[in-house]
């Protein structure tokens, strides 16, 4: 079994993923580390994460890569959203993310691009999003936890600017999968968050095995 977890930045969708998980006993990946993991390897090296051919080199790097911490950063967030609107970065982490889809036993994946691109035949999708004021909130209250001193207007230029980006590429844009369910969190604890996934995704999967 497959499942597809999309959604925008800090809306709640790794927690969800994490979740759902250990609720069907099932490995996750996050595929947003894998674009972390190259932007971070471009700008190690110099390159310039806009510049496709700067990109190429940073596309390979083995699984201890993406436990390295500094790749959870804000700006490495964005530097992600840049260099995952090239093609050949695109392509250079589909097999990754396929293999790991097609696992015997089935995955749980989330990312932009799960539902549309990755594994557009998941047997059941999620499209997990919440307003861009508490996503800010979200991550600001991870910033302070973690002794930082976040400004809420920053967070809220970088999101938005990140949204777009990640909506408008031409490759893999993130928008809902044919098939999603929405799931806005926006007003929902965690426990409420992850209740309601796993009542979206039961009826999923109760509707394919019905016919
Ligand atoms: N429903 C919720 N209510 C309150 N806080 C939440 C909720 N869901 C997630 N969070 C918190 O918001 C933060 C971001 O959540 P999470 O990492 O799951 O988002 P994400 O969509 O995977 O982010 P990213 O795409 O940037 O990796 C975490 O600190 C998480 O604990
Ligand atoms: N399937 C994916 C996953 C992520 N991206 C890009 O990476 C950025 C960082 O992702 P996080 O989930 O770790 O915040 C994100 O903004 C996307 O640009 C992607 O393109 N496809």
């Amino acid at each position: 079994m497959i499942i597809a977890v999309d959604g925008p930045a800090a809306s709640g969708k790794g927690t969800i993923a994490k979740a759902l998980g250990r609720h069907y006993a099932l490995p996750v990946l996050d595929t947003g580390l894998l674009y972390r993991a190259v932007g971070l390897a471009v700008l190690k090296a110099g390159g310039d994460p806009d510049i496709e051919s700067d990109t190429l080199a940073a596309c390979a790097f083995d699984d201890e890569t993406l436990n390295d911490p500094a790749l959870r950063s804000e700006a490495v967030g964005s530097l992600a959203s840049r260099v995952s609107v090239h093609q050949a970065v695109r392509d250079a982490l589909v097999k990754r993310q396929r293999d790991f889809a097609t696992q015997p036993g089935g995955a749980i994946l989330d990312g932009r691009d799960i539902g549309t691109v990755i594994a557009p035949d998941a047997h059941a999708k999620l499209f997990v999003t919440a307003s861009v004021h508490v996503r800010a909130q979200r991550r600001y209250q991870d910033a302070l936890s973690h002794g930082g001193h976040p400004d809420m207007d920053s967070l809220i230029a970088d999101i938005q600017a990140r949204d777009t980006r990640d909506m408008s590429r031409d490759h893999a844009p993130l928008k809902v999968a044919d098939g999603a369910d929405l799931l806005d969190t926006s007003d929902l604890s965690i426990d409420a968050a992850v209740r309601q996934a796993i009542a979206l995704v039961d009826a999923q999967l109760e509707g394919r095995s019905r016919g």
